[in-house]
């Protein structure tokens, strides 16, 4: 057993602990990083990087279909899905190097390859290693939920672990789950040419503002995607190619099941009790400043039990890396944390939506919008199908939601002045190039001072006023 001595031990090398790792050692600290699995964690295996590679191959497969509103002839794509696949892995393999043991034993990280475990309050077993480190991370971010369904432990079922190791395609996917990953990959299998229904037991994006999700799940629809709502899955059974799945609003039948109803927090290897840490349901119990229960160990990313984003695993190493490096007090904000779902259209939203905006802020809520229909360069490209709300209290922008073509892209302006806390007079200061979807932003804060502008007597008065005066 080797004893290592280390200022800080990162366990989980996703998004979260690499950042954490990575900005560590260049600032100086001894880091230990332990991985159990593969380097990248979920986001670049079996996350973030496949489903948007995925995402792509399926919307040069739809804008095949699609060309007859600009005068190309629309054609129905010859899709090969397992070089689709190829093309998943690709994206992840260019990536991996970024990611891999090899660059962060570079940058100096001591990296081992194998799972941890605590045994004391400061101490961690890894393999052969016994890590005594004066603050320990936990980055060890979620896996997928497995509901206890009837039947599902007898058919084989997909996750998001699963799914991209697939060759052929699937002829009938049915997806358990209508949120951001179930919406995503249901609709991108539907445009590489499967059949597919999304089972989900409430409302499909139902954590979305609904008039912003609507469109989302209209085009899905329109696209062939069946959506059934309100049909909780009770009961699963059949085998590979024919699996049947009982809701209580109906029986459906598909060749292929996938699992998406969210994620459970990958702590059980890591003998939390002998540590002293505390958890919930949800994660590690951590405070705003993400230490645990005990104070010489943080969580972050999935692990800390909030939202589930890699930008938001980056966030957090941030955060922590002041308090553990420079001593410096850090508090983790969630009020600026975007999120994007990347379906055709794109849905973005930061802050609180319309609803839960009204809800916290009452009468002080002004909701302004702008449609994409009005925006010349949507008119131009044919993506018209959009719009955006933005929440403003007191001048200042708390909330704004977007849907439509490249809402991901168009939100980050809104993640700047909720960051920095800009006001709607800032945004509108901006001058946006010409023709652009990014027009959309600025128009929003215009429609929040058009009406004050050009409704107002008082301004219509003092204007006539300053003409006479004016030689
Ligand atoms: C299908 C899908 C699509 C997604 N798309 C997006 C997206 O588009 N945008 C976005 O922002 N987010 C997306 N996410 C979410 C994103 O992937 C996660 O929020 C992110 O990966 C969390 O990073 P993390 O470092 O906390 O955890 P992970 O990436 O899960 O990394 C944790 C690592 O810890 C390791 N580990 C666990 N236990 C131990 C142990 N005891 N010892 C050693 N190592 C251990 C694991 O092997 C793993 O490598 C998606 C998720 C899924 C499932
Ligand atoms: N674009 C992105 O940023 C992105 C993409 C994918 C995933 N993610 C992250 O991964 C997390 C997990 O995503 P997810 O879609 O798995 O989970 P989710 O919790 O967001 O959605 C799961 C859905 O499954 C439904 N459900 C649960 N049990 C059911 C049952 N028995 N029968 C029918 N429906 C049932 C729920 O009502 C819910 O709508 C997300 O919250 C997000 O943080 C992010």
């Amino acid at each position: 057993m080797e004893r290592i001595k280390t200022d800080l031990c990162i366990i989980g090398a996703g998004s979260a602990g690499l950042s954490l790792a990575a900005g560590a050692v260049q600032m100086g600290a001894r880091v230990v990083l332990v991985e159990g699995h593969k380097m990248g964690g979920d986001c670049l295996n079996y996350g973030c990087v496949p489903s948007k590679a995925l995402i792509a191959a399926a919307a040069q497969a739809q804008a095949m279909r699609e060309g007859a509103a600009y005068g190309v002839a629309p054609v129905e794509p010859d899709i090969d899905y397992a070089a689709v696949m190829t093309h998943v892995a690709r994206a992840i393999a260019t990536i991996a190097p970024h990611d891999s043991v090899e660059r962060f034993e570079g940058l100096g990280v001591r990296v081992i390859q194998d799972w941890g475990r605590f045994t004391s309050e400061r101490e961690l077993e890894a393999g052969d290693h016994l890590i005594r480190a004066r603050r320990f991370v936990i980055a060890t971010g979620s896996r997928p939920l497995v509901p206890p369904i009837p039947g599902l432990d007898t058919v084989p079922y997909l996750t998001n672990e699963t799914l991209f190791d697939l060759r052929e395609r699937p002829e009938h996917l049915v997806v358990i789950g209508g949120g951001p990953i179930g919406m995503e990959m249901a609709q991108a299998h539907a445009r590489l040419g499967s059949k597919v229904t999304v089972i989900e037991g409430a409302t499909a994006l139902g954590r979305e503002d609904p008039e912003l999700a609507a469109p989302v799940l209209a085009r899905a629809r329109a696209e062939g995607v069946e959506i059934v709502e309100g049909a909780k899955v009770t009961a699963v059974a059949g085998q590979a190619g024919a699996i049947r799945v009982e809701t209580e609003a109906g029986a459906h039948e598909g060749s292929h099941l996938l699992v998406a109803v969210g994620r459970t927090p990958a702590l059980d290897k890591l003998n939390l009790d002998a540590a002293g840490v505390e958890t919930t349901k949800a994660g590690v119990k951590v405070g705003a400043d993400l230490r645990a229960t005990n104070r010489r160990v943080y969580a972050i990313g999935d692990a800390a039990g909030g939202m589930q984003f890699t930008h938001l695993a980056g966030y957090h190493a941030s955060v922590v890396i002041r308090s553990i490096l420079l001593g410096l007090p850090a508090k983790a904000r969630t009020d600026h944390i975007p999120r994007v779902t990347y379906t055709a259209p794109e849905l973005a939203q930061i802050g609180p939506t319309e609803d839960e905006a009204r809800a916290e802020h009452g009468d002080k809520l002004t909701v302004v919008r702008f449609d994409f229909a009005a925006n010349d360069r949507a008119i131009a490209t044919g993506q018209t199908a959009g719009a955006i709300k933005v929440m403003v209290v007191g001048g200042k922008p708390v909330g704004a939601g977007i849907v439509g073509a490249e809402a991901g892209e168009l939100i980050g302006l809104w993640a700047l002045a909720l960051a920095k806390g800009l006001s709607m007079a800032d945004i509108s200061a901006m001058v946006a190039p010409y023709p652009t979807l990014g027009e959309v932003n600025k128009r929003a804060a215009g429609a929040y001072f058009s009406p004050k502008l050009f409704e107002n007597p008082w301004v219509k008065r003092g204007v006539r006023l300053v003409q006479r005066l004016l030689p």
